[in-house]
């Protein structure tokens, strides 16, 4: 591979056939690609659906995009499909929403400035204005909208104007506000929420108070993709931890916070990855 290489992921959903693999593949091989990766999945024979996903390498991505993309189209024609290439080099655009909590945010970051996260992150978002040296200490935008049951719609409509175009996909780390309809159907199967319970378990708010009355012995968080259904949306990642009777609803707190935290950071690393394909309320992540 010369120095202006690039390795691109090809996700393809289609109906199960014969032959995709090959017509897939084939094209690859015309554009002289070289797969570094394959993996594929089926659902069962009632659903036939079938999922691949290939990292290829390729001299020349930017110089090849346009012919490669008319030659998937082609196979389209026999094999009607679903499918997104990407390119490694092409960094995504992350915008965060955070309400007061630090913790899922700062992970973020922390990877972010690392370079654990290869993501470019043109601004927060929240409801309220504690986070705003913090974040900006890190060179970051910080946007403060503040939110009242009488000015939501507005409050929306002034972040959307400033994600537009801005962004590729959202994340909710502990941001505290329902998203109106609107604004997620902009974002189809683009904004991952971390929620502070092992879903389907205490939707909504205060899960820990609800487990600590319900004498839970495990707590966890689920990174899932935000629907206008609160909390079921399709889940990306889930963890859990063990507690037990003298655990405080603060100590679950706190235990609780190390288990989004890692959650949160592998669901967003799966997604700058192309790794997660949404088929209707579940997710594919081919790790
Ligand atoms: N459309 C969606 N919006 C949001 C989702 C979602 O799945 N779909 N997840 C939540 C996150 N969340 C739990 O993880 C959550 C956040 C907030 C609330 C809530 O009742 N908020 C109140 C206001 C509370 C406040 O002002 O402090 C409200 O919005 O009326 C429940 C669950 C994020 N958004």
């Amino acid at each position: 591979m010369s120095a202006n290489s690039d390795r691109a992921r090809l996700l393809i959903t289609c109906p199960e056939k014969p032959g995709i693999i090959s017509a897939v593949t084939s094209v690859l091989t015309d554009h002289h690609a070289n797969i570094v990766k394959f993996d594929q999945h089926t659902t069962d024979p009632q659903d036939g659906v079938f999922f691949m996903r290939i990292e290829f390498e390729l001299d020349d991505y930017e110089g090849s995009y346009e012919k490669l993309t008319e030659d998937i189209h082609v196979i389209t024609e026999e094999y009607p499909m679903d499918w997104h290439l990407s390119s490694k080099k092409k960094r995504k655009r992350m915008a965060i929403f955070v309400s007061k909590m630090d913790h899922c945010l700062m992970e973020l970051i922390w990877r972010w400035r690392s370079n654990e996260l290869p993501v470019d992150i043109p601004m927060v978002i929240s409801n309220h204005a504690d986070l705003k040296d913090e974040v900006e200490s890190h060179g970051i935008p910080y946007h403060h909208i503040p939110i009242t049951k009488e000015t939501k719609g507005q409050a929306e409509q002034q972040a959307l104007e400033l994600l537009e175009g801005k962004v590729d996909f959202i994340v909710l780390a502990r941001y505290m506000q329902i998203l109106s309809p609107n604004f997620v159907s902009q974002f189809p199967d683009q904004i991952i929420n971390i929620h502070h319970s092992f879903l389907p378990a205490f939707v909504g708010a205060n899960p820990y108070a609800r487990a600590f009355n319900r004498g839970v012995k495990l707590i966890g968080a689920t990174a899932h993709f935000v629907t206008n259904d609160l909390d079921e949306g399709p889940i990306i990642h889930q963890d859990v931890k063990q507690v037990d009777h003298r655990y405080t609803v603060e100590d679950l707190k706190t235990s609780g916070r190390h288990v989004e935290r890692s959650v949160l950071a592998q669901a967003v690393s799966w997604q700058l990855e192309d790794r997660i394909t949404v088929h209707g309320n579940k997710t594919i992540v081919f790790t």
